[in-house]
């Protein structure tokens, strides 16, 4: 049954009319956004949770949306001891605090999508990494993979997890700000993989130059529906063959988050 349903007769009808019921399990923490007009019912929220999934131990409320450069958001915790989990993705598995660093399982089936894609032997560029889910599956797959993370809380779990995953031989880890490019001089990657975080508007064109002529870039951006085919004609204009696009989902009322894979050509 849904958690609304669940919360009939435990909540007055006109608090839980402005609830969306929905909530997100990452590992074996459930994260719910439970409105002001609900904020007297948040424990009976959150134990409705824990009676009704039998893997989920933690309950956080949140209480702020992301919005530093680390994409983190606030958090309170409703029902646990600990925020730190552990969550497996298609055999990888991942251990963080999911108040500490920006991680979304809502992108699995797309991370997947493109870590796929991975040859052996190719070199990947991944800035803004996060804990490591795209770099570790592109490292199994035998990929050489340069991953870049400026939240030093993210680039430790990064660090764990690659030894987590046992692929501490194909992957350099910078802690460090990735739009600081100087390091990447001189370099060219068969592949690079841009998970943009929100706002930042140059992340195609400050990585672009370090792809290899017909190598392969995943931008991720964000954007209304409206505004893709203008966008689409500029990337078009800029010289790339566009081989897929898609949307990976809503960031904020009317804006989407877009994936685009380029060829460069030039
Ligand atoms: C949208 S998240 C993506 C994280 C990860 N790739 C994933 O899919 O879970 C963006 C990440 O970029 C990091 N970040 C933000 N600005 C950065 C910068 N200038 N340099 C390096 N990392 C940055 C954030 O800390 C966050 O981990």
């Amino acid at each position: 049954m849904r958690l609304k349903d669940l919360l009939k007769g435990r909540v007055p009808d006109e608090a839980l009319r402005r609830f969306s019921g929905r909530f997100d399990v990452v590992g074996d923490v459930a994260i719910v956004s439970v409105p002001m007009e609900m904020e007297a019912y948040k424990h009976v929220v959150a134990g409705t949770i824990l009676s009704t999934r039998k893997n989920v131990y933690t309950v956080l409320n949140k209480v702020q949306k992301a919005a530093s450069d680390s994409r983190t958001a606030s958090f309170e915790v409703l029902a646990g001891d600990t925020t730190i989990t552990r969550y497996r993705e298609f055999g990888f598995q991942y251990r963080f605090d999911v108040t500490k660093v920006f991680f979304t399982s809502r992108m699995a089936y797309e991370r997947r999508r493109v870590t796929e894609q991975v040859e052996p032997g190719e070199t990947v560029l991944v800035p803004f990494c996060g804990v490591g889910p795209y770099v570790i599956p592109a490292a199994a797959r035998g990929g050489r993979v340069t991953a870049i993370e400026k939240n030093p809380e993210a680039y430790g779990w990064l660090r764990e997890n690659i030894v987590l995953n046992h692929v501490e031989g194909p992957v350099t880890a910078i802690l460090g700000d990735a739009r600081d490019t100087g390091h990447l001089q001189g370099k060219r990657f068969d592949r690079i993989i841009i998970p943009t975080p929100y706002g930042m508007k140059d992340s195609l064109d400050l990585f672009a130059p370090f792809a290899a002529r017909d190598g392969m870039i995943h931008f991720y951006t964000f954007g209304a529906r409206n505004e893709i085919p203008a966008l689409v004609d500029v990337l078009v204009s800029k010289g790339f063959d566009l081989t897929f696009q898609d949307e990976c989902g809503n960031v904020a009322p009317g804006i989407k988050r877009w994936v685009f894979d380029l060829v460069k050509t030039g």
